[in-house]
């Protein structure tokens, strides 16, 4: 059902389109009906701060933050209240992701899905169309920034993160760019990427990969991160339950 229409998969951004090292934008990851059902998903499914510790709004207070992680479709689909289908296509379409990613970056050593998020990001009701602030400050995906040199790898940075990537669902709404910058104000940005269904911006997930999220100023912004480790430690065990509860639903 989810394969209609053929995925003509590209790279259409590389290191320097996007001013930077070890990151890229692809496209055709995902075809129009595979977003639009995720969507459509993550519409009934989706819950307020789910997977982000319960917070509303962990990034800007100007926004509401939404989660549908696959924590929560396995057991949506355990209970029955979840056709496997949906979670099986959640699956299939971030391990396409990461079989992309070992082969742009020619990934030798063994990689291991780490945490993988279905996000929407929407304006709260009294929120300035013109507001300045971001929707996700920039930040690197697994140090601290403490300043425009130095980056702590230590807790509650996710330190074990090697790659991360993003693979975005719509276009319907406005801002919500992904930026990558040189500096913590976004003063030099080195590449914009605009976010539509099957587009996906993947980098290695340290110092080097400073990005940000503009305001998301009308409409809900959906798109799955996805985090990679070398680490076997900090493997997704919730994929293992999703493909175990898989596995009794044949
Ligand atoms: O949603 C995005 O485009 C980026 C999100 C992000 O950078 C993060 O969650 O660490
Ligand atoms: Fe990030």
């Amino acid at each position: 059902m989810f394969f209609l229409q053929a995925l003509k998969y590209r790279v259409i951004m590389t290191e320097k389109q996007l001013r930077g090292p070890n990151r890229f934008v692809s496209e055709g990851l995902a075809s129009t009906e595979e977003c639009k059902t995720l969507v459509n998903i993550a519409k009934m499914f989706a819950i307020t701060g789910d997977g982000y510790e319960g917070k509303r709004s962990p990034h800007t207070v100007m926004e509401k933050f939404s989660g549908f992680t696959l924590n929560r479709a396995t057991l949506l689909v355990y209970v029955g209240l979840l056709d496997p289908k949906y979670l099986k296509l959640y699956l299939d379409l971030t391990e396409r992701a990461k079989l992309r990613i070992q082969e742009f970056f020619q990934v030798k050593k063994k990689l291991y899905f780490s945490y993988t998020h279905l996000v929407r990001r929407s304006p709260l009701p009294d929120s300035p169309t013109n507001r300045t602030d971001l929707s996700h400050p920039i930040h690197a995906d697994n140090c601290i920034v403490l300043d425009d040199n130095y980056c702590k790898k230590s807790s509650p940075a996710y330190t074990w993160r090697d790659y991360s990537a993003i693979i975005f669902l719509n276009d319907d709404f406005e801002g919500g760019e992904f930026i990558f910058s040189a500096d913590l104000n976004a003063e030099e940005v080195q590449g914009v990427v605009k976010p539509k269904c099957g587009r996906m911006v993947a980098f290695s997930s340290g110092f080097e990969n400073l990005h940000g999220v503009r305001a998301v100023t009308k409409g809900s912004r959906y798109g799955i991160g996805v985090w990679f480790t070398h680490d076997s430690e900090h493997a997704e065990i919730e994929r293992n339950m999703a493909h175990q509860v898989l596995l009794t639903q044949k």
